[in-house]
């Protein structure tokens, strides 16, 4: 365990409400600098839910949120933060190059109406080769296959250069092959000192990159500790050997909830 760095998210008995229905519950959570956390939890537990507050989308109805150990009221540093959401399209019908999208990462450092600086196009450039796509930078995104644009949109974050980089399942119905160029470019990204919080269902190859599990359950925060290992095939899970760091009285943070449409909840 390295030593402990300043906390880069605090969020203090966190609340959000949707519609009037409450959907996230007292959530403390803390992530420090340099940490690579994952967020797990059954369909509907409330994961991009919590995401989206933690990036001011989805504003609180209860509790404090610190950014970077700036209120959340009075932060502006926007560029520190990279966000690759849920099930977006980089190609968005508007016809785009590879290296325009990536380049729109780069806006909230950019002066507007000023062109591209060098620095600029360094970053587009260093981006697209930590996510293996150098080669395509020219091409239409309209021309890649799925994981090759969620690769493109992960790029377009890192573009901006965060610090604290979240990510909503980004291998969500991406292949393998793809998964390893992703798990290359987190990797690459977390060695590098950035932070990062990942919503997943699947680690596949993310796995060994974990410092940090979270599991939500019914927008409850439930287990905060080492990663779990996750069955999945049979959804047992295996706390760390010798490890008792589970809240009391939470004995089964990843028993599996019915999918809201029959199916399970896969991880
Ligand atoms: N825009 C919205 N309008 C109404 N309800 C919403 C909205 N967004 C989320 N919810 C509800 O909030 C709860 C948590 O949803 P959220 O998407 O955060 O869960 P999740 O854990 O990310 O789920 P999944 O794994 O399926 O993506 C769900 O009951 C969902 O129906």
């Amino acid at each position: 365990m390295t030593r402990p760095t300043e906390p880069v998210v605090e969020l203090s008995d966190g609340a959000v409400a949707i519609a009037g229905r409450p959907v996230l519950r007292q959530i403390d959570l803390t992530v420090r600098s340099g940490e690579f956390v994952t967020l797990l939890g059954p369909n509907g537990s409330g994961k991009s839910t919590l995401v989206r507050a933690l990036t001011g989308l989805r504003p609180l109805s209860r509790g404090q949120l610190k950014l970077f150990g700036t209120p959340f009221e009075s932060f502006r540093d926007w560029h520190r933060l990279g966000f690759v959401p849920q099930r977006s399209s980089a190609a968005s019908g508007v016809p785009a190059s590879v290296a325009e999208v990536v380049a729109s990462g780069r806006l909230t450092r950019r002066r507007l109406l000023r062109p591209p600086s060098r620095a600029d196009r360094a970053a587009v450039a260093a981006a697209l080769d930590l996510v293996g796509l150098a080669d395509r930078s020219r091409d239409s995104v309209a021309t890649l296959s799925g994981g090759q644009q969620q690769r493109v949109l992960i790029a377009r974050a890192l573009a901006g250069e965060p610090d604290l980089f979240f990510l909503d399942e980004p291998t969500a119905g991406v292949d393998l092959p793809n998964q390893h160029a992703l798990a290359a470019a987190l990797s690459a990204l977390s060695r590098s000192g950035s932070t990062i919080v990942l919503v997943t269902h699947e680690l596949g190859p993310l796995a060994p990159l974990v410092d940090r599990t979270v599991v939500l359950r019914d927008g409850r925060l439930v287990y905060d500790g080492p990663p779990l290992a996750l069955d999945d095939a049979h959804g047992h899970h295996h706390p760390p050997q010798g490890r008792h760091d589970h809240h009391p009285g939470v004995m089964a943070p990843l028993d599996r909830t019915p999918h809201p449409h029959g199916e399970e909840a896969s991880w």
